[in-house]
C-alpha cells in the first residue's frame, strides 16, 4: 500500500482540497486489489452490519460496514492515509476557528473516539446495481468527526457499469447549492470534506457545508470502498 500512497502528489492534493473541498487520488488501488476488495462483499464474517438503503430512505442499493479486525488492505489504507490528511484537517480547523486538533497517528485518534463511546468501525463496502443510487448525505456518527474521508471506486465506468457518478454538493451561506461530478476510474479514489470546509471570503474564511452521493446506476454493477476515519457510536 505504502508505495501507491507515497506516490501521490501531496501538494496537488492539498491545493485541490483547499480550492474545491475534494481531490482525486489517481490509481490508489490496482485492478487486482479492486477485484479483491469488491470480492469480499459476500464474506459475512468480515462485516458487522448490512444496510438496505431503501429501507432507511438513503437511496437504493446496499452496503456493509466492516467488523474489526479490518481486512489488511482496508486497515492499511485507513492507517496510511490518515497521517497525510491530518495536517490538512488541522489547517482547516484552524481556518474555521474550530478548537479540535488531530494527532498525527490514527490509532491515537481512534482511542479518542473509542473513549467517547464511538467504537464501531466505519469502513464500508457498497454495492449498486441498475436503478440503485445513494442520496446526498454526510457520514457523521457522533461528536468526534475527522473532517476528510476517502471513497475508492472498485469498478470500471463504461465497462462494468454505466451512470453511477460520484456527486458532491456544497451549500454556501445565503447562496444556492453548487454541484460537482467527480471523474473516477477503477482504482481511483476521491478524498472529500465530510461536513464543512473553509472558503476564503473578503472578510476572512467562512464555512461551506458539503454533502456527497451517487447518481443512479443505469447498467451493470458498481462497487465502492468507503474509508471514514472516525468510528461510530
Ligand atoms: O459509492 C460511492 O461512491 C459513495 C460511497 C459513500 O457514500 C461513502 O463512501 O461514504
Ligand atoms: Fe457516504
Amino acid at each position: 500500500m505504502s508505495a501507491r500512497i507515497a506516490a501521490l502528489d501531496r501538494d496537488a492534493v492539498a491545493m485541490a482540497l483547499d480550492r474545491d473541498g475534494w481531490a482525486v487520488l489517481p490509481g490508489l488501488l490496482s485492478d487486482d486489489q479492486c477485484d479483491g476488495v469488491a470480492g469480499l462483499y459476500d464474506r459475512d464474517a468480515l462485516f458487522r452490519s448490512r444496510v438496505h438503503m431503501a429501507r432507511h430512505g438513503f437511496g437504493c442499493g446496499e452496503y456493509r460496514y466492516f467488523a474489526y479486525p479490518l481486512p489488511p488492505l482496508v486497515g492499511a489504507l485507513r492507517g496510511e492515509l490518515y497521517p497525510r490528511l491530518a495536517p490538512i484537517a488541522n489547517r482547516w480547523h484552524e481556518r474555521m476557528r474550530m478548537d479540535v486538533r488531530f494527532p498525527a497517528d490514527h490509532a491515537e485518534f481512534l482511542a479518542r473516539c473509542h473513549d467517547a463511546g464511538q467504537a464501531r468501525p466505519t469502513p464500508l463496502l457498497l454495492k449498486y446495481g441498475p436503478g440503485d443510487y445513494n442520496c446526498l448525505h454526510q457520514d457523521l456518527y457522533g461528536e468526534h468527526v475527522f473532517p476528510l474521508q476517502v471513497a475508492v471506486l472498485l469498478s470500471q465506468p463504461g465497462s462494468d457499469f454505466g451512470g453511477g457518478e460520484f456527486v458532491l454538493t456544497e451549500q454556501r451561506p445565503r447562496m444556492q447549492s453548487r454541484a460537482a461530478v467527480v471523474p473516477l476510474g477503477k482504482g481511483d479514489a476521491v478524498v472529500f470534506a465530510v461536513n464543512v470546509r473553509p472558503v476564503k471570503g473578503s472578510r476572512g474564511d467562512y464555512r461551506v457545508m458539503m454533502r456527497h452521493g451517487v447518481s443512479e446506476v443505469r447498467s451493470g454493477s458498481r462497487h465502492t470502498l468507503g474509508v471514514i476515519f472516525h468510528d461510530a457510536g
